[in-house]
């Protein structure tokens, strides 16, 4: 798919911008300070209705203004269609095709972004909550039964959470009330923690093959799902549930005294192994980025695969970041395959000799200007 216009309105520090952007790489280049991460994190919560650095959706309404409109036309295999989100200091507001959604989960599908920025790098070597949180982030683009399920799972997390407490400080004693919700927790947990295992499965597929290429040859890389539960490719959701609710059900009284679940996908991690040897503990800096570079390009491929439509990168001053060699293999995998938006303070000769044809922009104060070729 191909954002082919964006504009905003009261977003961050741009005030009133049209861009039309170009079908393959589109280079923003500026200062600190000026407006491109602004610009990506547009495009990212056109995408997912929210941004990726913050869950706070004040802070993209310009400081002067009351509310902040993200709109575009995404052009796709089945035809042009339009997006809007609107911003207010109340809530927000989303429509396709003009029509406003009556819920955003009804929202996301219809743009999908992957944004590479340089604290992905860490993917590997953060915390677990990092790891679960890629998995939610980029699953549910894929799927709205994924988003749908890891949604119900979170407000039935809340609720159990809230009620182990209750019980645990004598507020409740009826146990009647937490079976129930146990029961609901584990039904949604097993949708997750099922789906998590199989898009896992074959995103290693791809990011194996790259990180194959990226270390020349040298290594083998392979993601294991870390799961309390036992699951295979046989595993079936109802099996799972089945297991899940075992644990909470001889679990119940450890859980009690702890006040909060213990068990469930809310704890699952993703093990990066390279060569039998697993990166986080073991692997240099290097490995690292390579697996971190990997997983990310190969969700190009998964989400095609899913999706049918390729997605939208977004990569936030990551070329700095990643010598030359994987910012070959970076630039290479992305040609003349998805739209790229690419931001940059400069761009390294070894890149602009790369890239096939980039159309670059200039960003200053909040004013986007395409540079004529
Ligand atoms: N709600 C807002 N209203 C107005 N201006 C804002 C708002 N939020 C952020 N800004 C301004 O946006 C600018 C930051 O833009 P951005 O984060 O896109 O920087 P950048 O160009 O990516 O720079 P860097 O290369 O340093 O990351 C700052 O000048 C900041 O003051």
């Amino acid at each position: 798919m191909i954002l082919t216009e964006l504009h905003l309105r009261h977003f961050r520090n741009y005030e009133d911008q049209t861009v039309h952007f170009a079908p393959g790489v589109n280079v923003l280049i500026g200062r600190n300070a000026q407006g491109k991460t602004n610009m990506l994190e547009a495009i990212y919560a056109l995408s997912l209705t929210r941004s990726h650095r913050t869950n706070n959706d004040r802070e993209l309404i310009n400081w002067q203004a009351q509310t902040a409109t993200i709109s575009g036309v995404v052009q796709k295999a089945s035809g042009k269609v339009p997006l809007e989100l609107q911003f207010t200091k109340e809530g927000k507001r989303a429509k396709v095709n003009h029509l406003e959604q009556a819920r955003l989960s009804q929202y996301i599908g219809n743009l999908n972004a992957i944004l590479f920025a340089p604290e992905d790098l860490s993917l590997v070597k953060g915390a677990p909550s990092l790891r679960r949180r890629f998995m939610d982030m980029e699953f549910s683009q894929m799927s709205s039964k994924y988003l749908y399920n890891a949604s119900q799972f979170r407000t039935f997390l809340r609720q159990r959470n809230k009620y182990l407490k209750q019980l645990k400080y004598g507020q409740q004693h009826d146990q009647v009330l937490l079976d129930v919700l146990s029961d609901q927790l584990a039904a949604y947990g097993a949708e997750v923690i099922v789906a998590r295992h199989h898009f896992l499965q074959q995103l290693e597929k791809w990011a194996a093959d790259l990180h194959h290429q990226i270390s020349l040859y040298k290594e083998e890389l392979r993601l294991v799902y870390a799961t309390q539960l036992k699951i295979d490719d046989e595993t079936t959701v109802d099996q799972a549930y089945q297991q899940l609710l075992t644990i909470y059900k001889e679990n119940k009284a450890k859980e009690i005294d702890q006040g909060s679940t213990m068990y469930g996908p809310q704890r699952d991690d993703i093990r990066f192994m390279v060569n039998g040897k697993n990166v986080h503990s073991f692997g240099s800096q290097g490995q690292q980025r390579t697996t971190a570079l990997s997983v990310k390009l190969a969700e190009i491929d998964l989400m095609k695969a899913q999706t049918g439509e390729y997605p939208l990168l977004l990569l936030d001053d990551v070329l700095s970041e990643l010598d030359t060699v994987r910012q070959t293999h970076l630039l290479k995998a992305i040609q003349n395959k998805v739209q790229t938006f690419l931001t940059t303070t400069s761009l390294s000769d070894v890149a602009r000799q790369l890239i096939n044809e980039p159309t670059i922009f200039k960003i200053k104060d909040g004013t986007l200007v395409k540079e004529e070729a």
